[in-house]
């Protein structure tokens, strides 16, 4: 498809003149404002199945030249949700050095430094991502909000190969490992809402799980993945350091949040 970028003259606000549903409705992210959110008493755990991969097993790590992605075997799966889903990828999205919040959903105005999302497609329904993707009841993904803290060694079990997938289109095989660890504690606690993909095609496919309570990575793994990761490919001439890679957040339009959990 055409190129887009977070900036300039391919940036979001044009988005649209390629990608038509990026300016249609339930947008995301969304802002989770205090008169947005509806305590829901029926919101039941997220369930994760098969997350912890064995080491044995390989994973591709890549840069699509929007996001360094991890690709998950569809075995993951996700319950407690209206349909069984299965797991397609993993991303994330993130700062810079000079302004280190990153998160696509904010909390009340508050931007977190960065945000993973883990892709599931409805397995009920589809065979695959790709069939699934702009399908109303196609996509979950999960939302965790990362904050700079503690160094994280979930999250080190792919930051340390950044180097390997340092321009666009580089892939490399790494060792699999336990995703579940990548994911707060308690899976109790979370926003739902229907939106999109905060992405072209930004098809309005999307039912978001973001969990209350933020992850920390440290500073350092931090700064790894705000100056390590290029949009460019090696060929180009000058490179281009990938970050910043957020959409702002969008209109909400009086959509309803439900929440699992009573402030
Ligand atoms: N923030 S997000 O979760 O909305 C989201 C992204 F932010 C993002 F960058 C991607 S992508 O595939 O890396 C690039 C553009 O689709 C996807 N890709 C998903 C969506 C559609 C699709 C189809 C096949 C494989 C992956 C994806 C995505 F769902
Ligand atoms: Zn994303």
């Amino acid at each position: 498809g055409a190129k887009w970028t977070y900036t300039g003259p391919d940036g979001e606000d044009h988005w649209y003149k390629h990608y038509p549903f990026c300016r249609g409705p339930f947008q995301s992210p969304i802002d989770f404002e205090p008169e947005l959110l509806r305590y829901d008493p029926t919101l039941v755990p997220v369930e994760v199945r098969n997350y912890n991969l064995s080491s044995h097993e390989q994973l591709t790590l890549s840069n699509n030249g929007h996001s360094v992605q991890l690709s998950l075997p569809p075995r993951m799966q996700l319950s407690g949700l209206p349909h069984l889903y299965s797991a397609a990828q993993l991303h994330l999205h993130w700062g810079s050095p000079s302004l280190p919040a990153g998160s696509e959903h904010t909390v009340n105005g508050r931007r977190f430094a960065a945000e993973l999302h883990v892709v599931h497609f409805n397995s009920d329904r589809y065979p695959n991502i790709s069939m699934a993707a702009d399908k109303s009841d196609g996509l979950a993904v999960l939302g965790v909000l990362i904050e700079i803290g503690e160094f994280n060694p979930a999250f080190n079990q792919f930051l340390k190969y950044l180097n390997g997938v340092k321009y666009k289109d580089q892939r490399i095989q790494i060792s699999a490992f336990n995703i579940r660890g990548l994911l707060p504690a308690h899976l109790n606690e979370y926003y739902r809402y229907d939106g999109s993909l905060t992405t072209p095609p930004c098809y309005a496919s999307v039912l978001w799980t973001v969990f209350k309570n933020p992850v920390t990575i440290s500073e350092k793994q931090f700064l790894a993945l705000a100056t390590s990761v290029f949009s460019s490919s090696q060929q180009e001439s000058a490179p281009v350091v990938l970050n910043g890679n957020y959409r702002k957040p969008q209109n909400s339009e009086n959509r309803i949040v439900l929440v699992s959990f009573q402030e």
